[in-house]
């Protein structure tokens, strides 16, 4: 979907990103992580194409640094800083739903389990809502809207504990997109992704990726009941490759044993849900 080669970036002749090469597939939901000045947020830039930088970006069906319009398109971003735009936020909507196809009910929808009243913040200047305000509207935006890939960078750093906790079961029902989120707080992103990548000094230091985990084969086989059907817990499962009968209460599938903790840390955002559960070590091939 995009391939990074020898990606490199500097500020003051100074490289942020040094030579960095990862390629981002389809269906990859990517917690981004590093230290503060590791480089996140200047990579999303450059794939952006807001940077000049060495190396190359390639997306899908383009190549060397040409940034294809089409491509960048289909790409929703939600930045660290929500930009100081003076329009009011019912223009910004408009032109959501209109310049980016954003669809309207959907974003009433996500705005209100969000918590903000569309209503009434319409008229305000956007530049003028309160930090966690801006981040509610922006991500309704991005959610808003059909996207290939979903950059979030720090998306969550300003919402209330609410809105966290209703943020991430947004972001675990999509399943249609692929997503790059920037953290530091990765226990709460970790039950949304299958993949994690950490950044140091521009650098990438970790890839540790989950499809990797299940074919290295060290795995348990889980199964789960759930007192009645839940969506986005079963999204979220069946993220992880699990299987559901044909109530949708029951699924199985297999957790990578390293992976153990992620998700006995999903499960316990939704514990008042599950009935039962066992998660056994499958015993080890004999060959
Ligand atoms: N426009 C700029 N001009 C000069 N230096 C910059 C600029 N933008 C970023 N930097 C520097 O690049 C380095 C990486 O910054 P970046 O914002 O990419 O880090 P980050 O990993 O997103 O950090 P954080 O976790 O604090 O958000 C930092 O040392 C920063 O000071």
């Amino acid at each position: 979907m995009i391939t990074i080669d020898r990606l490199t970036k500097r500020f003051d002749r100074r490289a942020v990103l040094d030579e960095l090469t990862l390629s981002i597939d389809a269906g990859d939901r990517i917690a981004l992580i590093g230290s503060n000045g590791a480089g996140k947020t200047t990579l999303f830039r450059c794939l952006l194409g807001h940077y000049g930088h060495g190396g190359s970006v390639g997306f899908e069906g383009t190549s060397g640094k040409r940034r294809d319009a089409r491509a960048l398109a289909r790409i929703a971003f939600v930045p660290q800083l929500p930009p100081p735009l003076r329009m009011p936020v019912g223009e910004l909507l408009t032109f959501a739903e209109k310049g980016a196809g954003a669809s309207r009910a959907r974003m009433d929808e996500i705005a209100g389990k969000l918590g903000i009243d569309l209503d009434e913040v319409r008229r305000r200047p956007f530049y003028r809502l309160s930090g966690g305000q801006k981040q509610k509207i922006l991500v309704t935006v991005a959610l808003g809207r059909d996207a290939d890939l979903m950059i979030f960078d720090e998306p969550a750093a300003n919402l209330d504990p609410a809105a966290r906790a209703v943020f991430i079961d947004l972001l675990a029902e999509r399943r249609d997109a692929s997503m790059l989120i920037a953290s530091h707080r990765l226990e709460e992103v970790a039950p949304l992704v299958n993949r994690v990548i950490e950044l140091d000094r521009g650098r990438v230091v970790l890839d540790d990726n989950l499809r990797d985990r299940l074919r290295a084969g060290d795995f348990r086989q889980a199964l789960i009941v759930l007192s009645a059907p839940h969506a986005p817990l079963t999204q979220a499962l069946e993220g992880w490759g699990f299987r559901s009968d044909a109530t949708g209460t029951r699924f199985s599938g297999p957790v990578p044993s390293a992976e153990t903790f992620r998700f006995l840390g999903l499960l316990a955002r939704y514990g008042s849900l599950i009935e039962q559960m066992t998660l056994e070590q499958v015993p080890e091939r004999v060959f």
